[in-house]
C-alpha cells in the first residue's frame, strides 16, 4: 500500500476512494479497522470510520487505530479525509486527531489542511471557506442538524479544536510555487498545521506536490486529486464493473438543501416515496417491517426519508434531544437496510453520511469496491464477494435527479 487515507464517515471515504480510483490507483474501501493485511495489489487504502460527530477521545482512539493499521501496511503517506464543508463542532474533533497522529507519526514536518474540492464550489481564500459564491455560515450549513457551521473561517474554527496556533498559506504562494519553503517557514514560526488556500484543482495539485514526501496530509478529496500522478507517476486503468438488476431502495437522513431538493424531484416526478416522522419512531408507530412491505409494493424507485427542513429538525431535537433523535433515526434506518437486504433488495441508495455509516455498518460489509462515477464525488460500490451494490451519498452531493439516476446505474454492467 502506498497511500492510506482515514476518513472520518463513509461517504466521505468512497468520495475519496472515487477521486483515487480515477486517477489510477488500485484502490479499496476498508469499513472500520480491518484485522488483517491489506492484500497485496491495494495501493490505496482507505480506513472508513464513523467518527465525525464522536467525542473527541473516541475519535482520537479510532482514528490512531486506524492510522497504525495503515502505518503497517506500509503506507508512504497518510490522509485524514473529513468534509469539504469542514463538519465539525466548535469543540470538535479534527484538530485533536489531526495533533494525535502528529505525534503518533513522530512527524515535525508542515501538515496541511485544506477541504477545498472545487468541482462541488468549496474554495478556501484568506483562509475562509466558501459554498459556491456563499461564506460556508451563509451556505445552508449553519443549520446542519450535528455539525452547524456557523464560521466560514477555518483558522478560527480550527484554532479553537487545537492546542496549538493554526497557520496559513495563501493562494499568491501557492501561486507563486512558493507553497513548500511558506509551509516550512509557518512551521519553523510554530505553526505546525496550516490552513491552506485553494481555489482550483490546480492550487490542489500545486498544494500535493508542495506536501510531498509529508508523512500526514488532512483535506477532503479535492486534495488527493494530484497524488495518484505524484505517487504511482503513470496512471493505469484496471476497474471492471458489474451492476445488480435486482430491486433497488433509496433512504434519505441527510436534511441539507440538496437531498431535501432531490427528494422533491422524486416526489414532482412520481416516484414513490415515504416520510418517517421521527415521533413515529419514539412512540413506535412505524415499524422496520411496515416500510419493506410498503417499499416491495412499489413500482417506481422507492425512497425512505426523515429528512425535513430545519425547523422541524430543530423542534425535535428540542424535544427529543439531538443525539436521541439522530440515534432513533440512525438505528431505524440500519435496521431497515438489514431488513431490505434480507427481503432481496440488491442496490441500496443512501443519504448523508451519518446515515450511509449506520446503514453500511449494519450490512456487516469488510471492504467496499469503488466503481464508475455516479455523480461528482460519488461512486458505484459493491459490497465485496456480495450480489449488494451502492451509493453512498454526501449530503450535498449529486443532481436533483440523483435517486432515480443511481438507481440506473447501479443497474449498468
Ligand atoms: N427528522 C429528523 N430529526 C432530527 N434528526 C434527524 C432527522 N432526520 C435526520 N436526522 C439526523 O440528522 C443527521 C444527518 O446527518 P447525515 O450525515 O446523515 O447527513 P448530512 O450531514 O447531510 O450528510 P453529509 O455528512 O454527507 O454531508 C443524522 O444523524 C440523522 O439521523
Ligand atoms: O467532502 C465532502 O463534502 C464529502 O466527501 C463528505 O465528507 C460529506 O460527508
Amino acid at each position: 500500500m502506498i497511500l492510506g487515507a482515514i476518513g472520518d464517515d463513509f461517504t466521505g471515504s468512497s468520495d475519496l476512494g472515487l477521486t483515487l480510483a480515477n486517477g489510477g490507483l488500485r484502490t479499496t474501501q476498508y469499513v472500520g479497522v480491518p484485522s488483517k493485511p491489506a492484500d497485496n495489489e491495494v495501493e490505496a487504502g482507505i480506513v472508513a470510520l464513523k467518527t465525525r460527530t464522536m467525542p473527541v477521545e473516541n475519535a482520537v482512539k479510532a482514528s490512531l487505530a486506524a492510522y497504525r493499521w495503515l502505518r503497517d501496511q506500509g503506507c508512504q503517506q497518510i490522509l485524514l479525509k473529513y468534509c469539504s464543508t469542514f463538519d465539525s463542532r466548535r469543540d470538535g474533533n479534527i484538530g485533536p486527531v489531526i495533533e494525535a497522529l502528529i505525534e503518533e507519526a513522530g512527524t515535525s514536518a508542515p501538515v496541511i489542511v485544506c477541504p477545498a474540492f472545487p468541482a462541488t464550489g468549496r474554495t478556501i481564500y484568506q483562509g475562509h471557506l466558501f459554498v459556491g459564491d456563499r461564506l460556508l455560515s451563509e451556505s445552508g450549513m449553519e443549520a446542519h442538524p450535528l455539525t452547524p457551521m456557523v464560521d466560514p473561517d477555518i483558522r478560527r474554527w480550527l484554532g479553537h479544536q487545537t492546542k496549538s496556533p493554526v497557520g496559513h498559506l495563501t493562494l499568491d504562494d501557492i501561486r507563486n510555487g512558493k507553497a513548500r519553503e511558506a509551509l516550512v517557514s509557518e512551521t519553523n514560526s510554530g505553526r505546525q498545521i496550516i490552513v491552506c488556500d485553494a481555489i482550483s484543482d490546480c492550487d490542489l495539485k500545486a498544494l500535493g506536490k508542495a506536501a510531498e514526501g509529508f508523512p500526514l496530509i488532512t483535506g477532503g478529496s479535492g486534495i488527493a486529486i494530484g497524488l495518484p500522478e505524484l505517487l504511482i507517476g503513470t496512471t493505469h486503468s484496471f476497474a471492471s464493473w458489474r451492476g445488480e438488476k435486482g430491486p433497488a431502495l433509496a433512504i434519505a437522513g441527510s436534511c441539507s438543501k440538496t437531498t431535501r431538493t432531490q427528494i422533491a424531484y422524486h416526489r414532482e416526478n412520481g416516484g414513490a416515496q415515504r416520510r418517517i416522522d421521527v415521533s413515529a419512531l419514539f412512540d413506535g408507530q412505524e415499524t422496520v417491517n411496515d416500510v419493506i412491505n410498503w417499499a416491495m409494493a412499489q413500482t417506481t424507485l422507492p425512497l425512505v426519508y426523515t429528512s425535513d427542513d430545519p425547523q422541524v429538525i430543530k423542534n425535535n431535537q428540542q424535544k427529543f434531544g439531538t443525539e436521541k433523535s439522530a440515534q432513533i433515526v440512525e438505528n431505524f434506518f440500519a435496521q431497515l437496510a438489514r431488513a431490505a437486504v434480507e427481503a432481496g433488495f440488491v442496490r441500496l441508495i443512501t443519504a448523508g453520511g451519518e446515515t450511509s455509516g449506520a446503514v453500511v455498518e449494519a450490512l456487516e460489509a469488510d471492504t467496499l469496491e469503488i466503481g464508475p462515477t455516479i455523480a461528482v464525488g460519488v461512486p458505484a460500490l459493491r459490497v465485496s464477494g456480495r450480489n449488494l451494490v451502492l451509493a453512498l451519498k454526501s449530503g450535498n452531493f449529486g443532481a436533483e435527479n440523483f435517486f432515480t439516476h443511481a438507481a440506473q446505474k447501479l443497474e449498468e454492467t
